[in-house]
């Protein structure tokens, strides 16, 4: 993919938070990488969803250093360059403050995985990180969030479990491609309010079967799948 039609899919997956009403203000970013140059692209730091423009993405190399500097990128930054280094198999970053995901990372609970919509996109129930400590809180706060994540993805493969939740902060998802990334973080958000609904109506229920959490995660994804066309009609 080239730099310019990157920046295409990574401004609209910015505005498929926005539009999917994940994101309020400028509560949010969205970046990609082309594994092929290492060039991370990713919304400017506070400016508004309704002038970005495709130009306006800033453009760094994995390891940080800015390679187009005409606005500043994310405050986030840091973090996502974290998650492309660990995640190699990834393409797409997004963080918002979604309202039902958001409750539950500053409950500190993940969301269980209480039916097959949660099971048809994430493999079990979405984790929170610990919190950071206050050593962390200075200049590295935010690469140390995604070291955070990191932390709490050891043994899990991010594919399977494309999201988490940061303690006290809010949902990061991911996905091979931007648009994937933005298709993960609307669910992410409608399994979160139905999990709060299911609780509310029934405290006691728990996560669905292992079985049936796999039946529904791998028929859509993995090397097995088999949901939807096997060719395009
Ligand atoms: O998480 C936060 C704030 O808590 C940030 O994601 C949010 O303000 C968006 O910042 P950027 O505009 O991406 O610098």
């Amino acid at each position: 993919m080239s730099l310019s039609a990157l920046k295409r899919a990574v401004l609209e997956a910015n505005l498929d938070t926005v539009r999917d009403g994940l994101v309020m203000a400028t509560f949010g970013n969205a970046s990609g990488i082309d594994r092929t140059t290492d060039q991370v692209v990713i919304k400017p730091s506070g400016v508004a969803y309704d002038t970005m423009t495709a130009e306006d993405m800033v453009t760094v190399s994995l390891d940080g250093a800015v390679v187009e500097d005409r606005l500043r990128p994310s405050s986030d930054l840091d973090t996502h360059l974290v998650l492309y280094r660990a995640f190699t198999g990834i393409g797409a970053v997004i963080h918002t403050h979604s309202t039902y995901a958001t409750i539950f990372a500053q409950a500190l609970m993940p969301i269980p995985c209480l039916g097959t919509t949660h099971a048809d996109y994430f493999r079990g129930d979405i984790p929170v990180t610990r919190h950071l400590r206050p050593g962390e809180l200075g200049d590295r706060y935010v690469a140390a969030t995604g070291e955070a994540i990191i932390e709490t993805f050891e043994g899990r493969d991010p594919l399977e479990m494309p999201a988490v939740l940061v303690a006290g902060h809010g949902p990061f998802v991911w996905g091979r491609t931007p648009k994937e990334a933005a298709l993960n973080a609307l669910i992410l958000e409608e399994c979160a309010r139905m999990a709060w609904f299911t609780k509310r109506l029934n405290p006691q229920v728990e996560p669905i079967p292992d079985a049936l959490r796999d039946r529904h995660f791998l028929r859509k994804h993995g090397a097995q799948a088999t949901y939807g066309q096997t060719e395009r009609l």
